[in-house]
């Protein structure tokens, strides 16, 4: 099978160019081409539909997107352009030739509002630009008449590129007291999580390849149980401290939303039920804290 990779640089995508590699065939394509990657720059839709005409793949993964949540309030074009206008391309174009596609959409879609973990059958309802024009990808990839499979994930972090994790353990270096929101409650994911998930899923769709399409649809793919951003800042600091990462962990203090102002209003409550996952695509995911464990004890742990 042969597998087009888009945002191959990015978190996920650096993580799925070696995972995907066990599922099938993988080009990879990113903004600049790197490392044996295709260069594309996918806001032009020209250089996109030749890409995929080009490759003529049997399934597209989608990792590339526009995800500077704050900076998407005053970018909405180039948020629509990277995460509506290219999952609808790429559905529209591989439609011709019944190919899949792989697509990433995140916990932004809905409001925040429940007090039980989000279905995938819940009503959306996105706070900001970044959570709309995911939606909006949703939306279109859904009609675009491909095979899909659109995999929500969340609060995803890893020891590279800048995510919470690596932004905490910057200022665990500049500062001796950092201020965390503790009234957003979400599942922090790691991209190596997340890869291996999506590599077993496209090994299960190949193998159904003539009932794949039973398949479509939106699935959660997050790790198990839910925290804070405090409290998952506190379990980082306490996880590299006792791999004597850090010398002296930062104290961190606990403070609602409304001190901590940003463009854009996040979900208070974004916890997505991952049933689905596990019982339609077999995934086994693990508890938050554990995975968290795992990603510092691997790049420190040596
Ligand atoms: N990060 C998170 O917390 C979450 C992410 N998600 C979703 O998961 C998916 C992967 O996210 P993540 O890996 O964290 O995102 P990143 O921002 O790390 O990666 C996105 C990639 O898209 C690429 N890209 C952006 N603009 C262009 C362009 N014009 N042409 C080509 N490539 C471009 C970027 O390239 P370059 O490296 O050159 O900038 C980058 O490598 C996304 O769909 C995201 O919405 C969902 C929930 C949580
Ligand atoms: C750096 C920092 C952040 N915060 C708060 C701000 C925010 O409410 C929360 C998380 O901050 P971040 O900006 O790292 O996270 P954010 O950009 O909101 O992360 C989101 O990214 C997109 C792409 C997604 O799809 C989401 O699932 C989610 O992971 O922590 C503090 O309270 N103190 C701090 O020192
Ligand atoms: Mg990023």
């Amino acid at each position: 099978m042969k597998i087009l990779l888009l945002g191959a640089n990015g978190q996920v995508g650096s993580y799925l160019r070696h995972t995907l590699s066990s599922a099938g065939t993988v080009v990879a394509s990113s903004r600049c081409g790197f490392d044996g990657a295709l260069a594309c720059d996918l806001t032009r839709p020209g250089d996109l539909r030749d890409l995929l005409l080009r490759q003529r793949p049997d399934l597209v993964v989608n990792a590339a997107a526009y995800t500077a949540v704050d900076l998407a309030e005053r970018e909405r074009d180039a948020a629509i352009a990277l995460n509506a206008d290219v999952p609808r391309i790429i559905g529209d174009t591989v439609a011709a030739w019944h190919g899949g596609v792989i697509h990433f959409s995140t916990d932004y879609v809905f409001d925040g509002r429940s007090h039980r973990p989000y279905l995938e059958s819940d009503g959306t309802g996105p706070l900001g630009v970044y959570g709309q024009t995911k939606l909006m990808g949703e939306d279109a990839l859904a009609a675009s008449g491909a095979d899909y499979l659109i995999l929500r994930t969340a609060w995803v972090y890893s020891l590279r590129g800048r995510n919470f994790l690596t932004t905490m353990l910057q200022l665990a270096g500049e500062r001796p007291l950092l201020r965390v929101v503790d009234d957003q409650r979400g599942t922090p994911t790691s991209a190596g999580f997340v890869a291996r998930a999506t590599a077993g899923i496209v090994t299960r769709w190949a193998t159904d390849f003539h009932t794949r399409n039973n398949l479509n649809g939106v699935y959660h793919l997050t790790a198990k149980g839910e925290t804070t951003w405090f409290r998952f800042a506190q379990a980082i600091f306490a996880e590299a401290h006792s791999l004597g990462v850090l010398a002296q962990a930062p104290t961190v203090i606990p403070i609602p939303s409304a001190d901590y102002p940003t463009p854009a209003a996040r979900p208070a409550y974004s916890v997505l039920d991952i049933h689905k996952l596990e019982d339609v695509l077999g995934v086994i995911a693990p508890e938050w804290r554990s995975d968290l464990a795992r990603v510092i004890a691997s790049e420190y742990e040596r």
